[in-house]
């Protein structure tokens, strides 16, 4: 267990940084090159360990994957190349791994084991395991198959209508995914529309994909051609530098070609409705994605509402939000994000205790939040409990902290972001 102390800075966060690679497009970049036909090639991969436990289940599933820093090769030979792995598929602490490939797995006529970390252990599954049974595939474990250890054998899937009841991108890609080699035509229905990186890069490998609204769907036997995929820096890294420059006195920071799918940027809304001074500059769509710069100086900051459909548009940046909202006036109350409760860790209870031990008011509530604004933290010892967000939420609020904030189980931002502090030490010199 490896323990960071993070100092508040008193001239200001200043200069330009380029954020790593966008972790969602990295994992389907993979997966998606694994079931094509020929040579994928990659750049601006995320070497998080979230996304290296993606390339080690497909290599285990048989694919010749080559990694050369953020360049990455995939030898696909089509979804008939994958083959029956001899050894455990090992997702670590990903559930974007565990719940697409469980939707790639439903349709291989082979049997695999799925398991990973401790808070894999606790993460719902039957939100992808029951359609994909549905649609004929075997799935067992814990709970009926909503835990793991998972064993899944495929086979011949049949395309279902389905309806998730939550807003997840995960959920309507496995089942997309599956959809893909079944028979018939599959489709998705999600209450709030979550982030489309599948169904972008789904049609840039050739695939054909129907949207409608908050309907997507795909016809069955669709094969995917190879492609080169560049991957755009993550808004939900550049979202702690956003907030670390909106809330550090004295800070001017640029972050360069930053991911601004629509779907995902929830954050630049909320920023700007709390009065940040944000511009937007250089904006082009590249291999399907859009991407700007994005400059941002310390602001005064005012409390505001987050609920409804913006929350699936900024789900994993609302521990730092938290820690944004801690210092604009008035209360910020966040709603309808009871989704926070099953991430790496219940996000609700992690966030509001940390940040209660540097001396916040915040309230948990069932569906979110209350955050009470104008606050001075203290320093502190907090705990990421394992959850890269939680690690650096509570790092940005060490940077603005009247004592040292020391971080507990630090390690655990490597999954997501493993040249964070090297980031936030260019950003000092
Ligand atoms: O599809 C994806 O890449 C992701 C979808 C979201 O999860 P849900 O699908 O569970 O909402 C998000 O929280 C996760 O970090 C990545
Ligand atoms: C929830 C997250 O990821 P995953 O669901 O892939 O574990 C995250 O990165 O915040």
């Amino acid at each position: 267990m490896s323990k960071k102390i993070v100092q508040s800075i008193n001239n200001g966060l200043k200069g330009h940084i380029q954020v790593p690679g966008d972790k969602s497009i990295s994992h389907r970049a993979v997966m998606f090159g694994a079931i094509a036909k020929g040579k994928t090639t990659i750049e601006g991969f995320l070497s998080g360990e979230d996304c290296l436990s993606t390339i080690s289940c497909f290599k285990k599933l048989g694919v010749s994957i080559e990694q050369s820093g953020d360049r990455v090769t995939v030898d696909g030979r089509g979804w008939d190349g994958l083959s029956e792995p001899t050894e455990i598929l090992n997702v670590g602490n990903s559930g974007t791994t565990t719940r697409l490939m469980l939707g790639i797995l439903a349709t291989r006529p082979f049997h695999s084991v799925v398991i990973g970390d401790d808070s894999i252990a606790k993460r719902p599954m039957s939100r992808v395991t029951d359609p994909l049974k549905a649609m004929g595939a075997e799935i067992d474990g814990r709970e009926n198959g909503n835990y793991t250890p998972l064993s899944i054998r495929g086979g011949q899937t049949k395309g279902i209508s389905f309806t998730s009841k939550v807003a997840s991108a995960q959920v309507k890609s496995a089942i997309l995914l599956a959809g893909l080699q079944s028979e018939g035509v599959t489709t998705v229905t999600e209450p709030a529309l979550s982030r489309d990186h599948t169904e972008r890069m789904l049609e840039a490998y050739g695939v054909k994909v129907i949207r409608d609204g908050l309907t997507v769907s795909v016809e069955g036997s669709q094969s995917l051609k190879a492609n080169h995929i560049i991957v755009p820096g993550d808004i939900s890294s550049a979202a702690f530098f956003l907030v670390a420059a909106a809330i550090v006195p004295n800070s001017q920071v640029t972050l360069t070609g930053v991911g601004m799918n629509p779907t995902r940027s929830g954050i630049i809304d909320v920023l700007r409705e709390m009065g940040a001074s944000l511009t937007v500059t250089n904006e082009k769509v590249v291999g399907g994605e859009p991407i700007a710069d994005l400059a941002i100086e310390t602001s005064q900051l005012r409390g505001v509402e987050i609920s409804g459909e913006i929350i699936p548009r900024l789900i994993d940046e609302i521990p730092v939000i938290a820690v944004l909202a801690t210092q604009a006036n008035g209360k910020t109350v966040i709603k309808d994000a009871e989704e926070l409760k099953v991430k790496e860790t219940n996000r609700i209870d992690t966030v509001v205790s940390e940040l209660t031990k540097l001396g916040a008011q915040v309230e948990a509530t069932e569906d979110g939040m209350i955050i009470h604004g104008s606050q001075k933290l203290t320093g502190g010892e907090v705990d990421s409990y394992g959850d890269h967000r939680i690690g650096m939420a509570m790092a940005v609020a060490g940077l603005i902290s009247e004592g040292e904030v020391l971080i507990k189980r630090s390690e655990a931002i490597s999954v997501s972001y493993p040249t964070f502090f090297e980031d936030i030490m260019k950003l000092t010199l």
